[in-house]
């Protein structure tokens, strides 16, 4: 490997994420994240980045990293902080040079996760909150269940993601709009309709 390419050269990958437009997009499992990501990255040129879809991602690789992630998640614990952001970070030096910004999808569910972004990455310029309803959310889970491959799509599961949902994201959500940067958007309309208003809360950014 040439010395531009090494860690330690003087040149940092992390500065060419430093001044990107970050976006958090947090929500209930179901609540329409990916679905509204995927729309944006068509329109705006984001790039969108799942933590949950990386450790998949990464588990089904089959790498050194994913089997050890595979036997924590078997096991029922957390995968370690400084690894998901580990996993982020890489995701997002990969893409500084052509991406017009990142979603963070599903990140952070906890305050502590937020703060950890904030420190290792840098800092979101807009939180955008999408909300639906439990029901709904349970039915939309329910629907993509059939299709989806998910193990975690089905009726049990769900309930225990969404106890966790709101125990966790909320005291986030709370935390960010003590900073003026949440936008709440309703999603119980349909996915134009959703995408209107999380269009709008963008173009604001700019
Ligand atoms: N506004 C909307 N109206 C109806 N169905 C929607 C919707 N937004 C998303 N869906 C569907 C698509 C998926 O099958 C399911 C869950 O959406 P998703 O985008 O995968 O949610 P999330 O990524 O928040 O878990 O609901
Ligand atoms: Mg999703």
């Amino acid at each position: 490997m040439g010395v531009c390419c090494s860690r330690k050269s003087s040149v940092h990958p992390e500065d060419k994420i430093k001044d990107s437009k970050i976006i958090f997009v947090v929500g209930g499992p179901g609540s329409g994240k990916g679905t509204q990501c995927e729309k944006v990255v068509e329109k705006y040129g984001f790039t969108h980045l799942s933590s949950g879809d990386l450790l998949r991602a990464e588990v089904a690789s089959g790498s050194e990293r994913g089997k050890h992630l595979q036997a924590i998640m078997q096991k029922g614990e957390l995968v370690p902080l400084d690894t998901v952001l580990d996993m982020i970070k890489d995701a997002m030096i990969a893409k500084a040079d052509v991406s017009k910004g990142f979603l963070i999808d599903g990140y952070p569910r906890e305050v502590k996760q937020g703060e950890e972004f904030e420190k290792k990455i840098g800092a979101p310029a807009l939180l955008l909150y999408i909300d639906a309803k439990p029901e709904t959310m349970v039915q939309r889970l329910v629907k993509r269940g059939e299709t989806s491959g998910r193990a975690d799509d089905n009726e049990e599961t769900i309930k225990k993601r969404l106890d966790l949902y709101y125990k966790a994201t909320e005291p986030v959500i709370a935390y960010y709009e003590s900073r003026g940067i949440v936008r709440k958007i309703n999603s119980e309309l349909t996915v134009d309709e959703v995408f209107k208003q999380v269009s709008q809360a963008i173009d604001k950014l700019k």
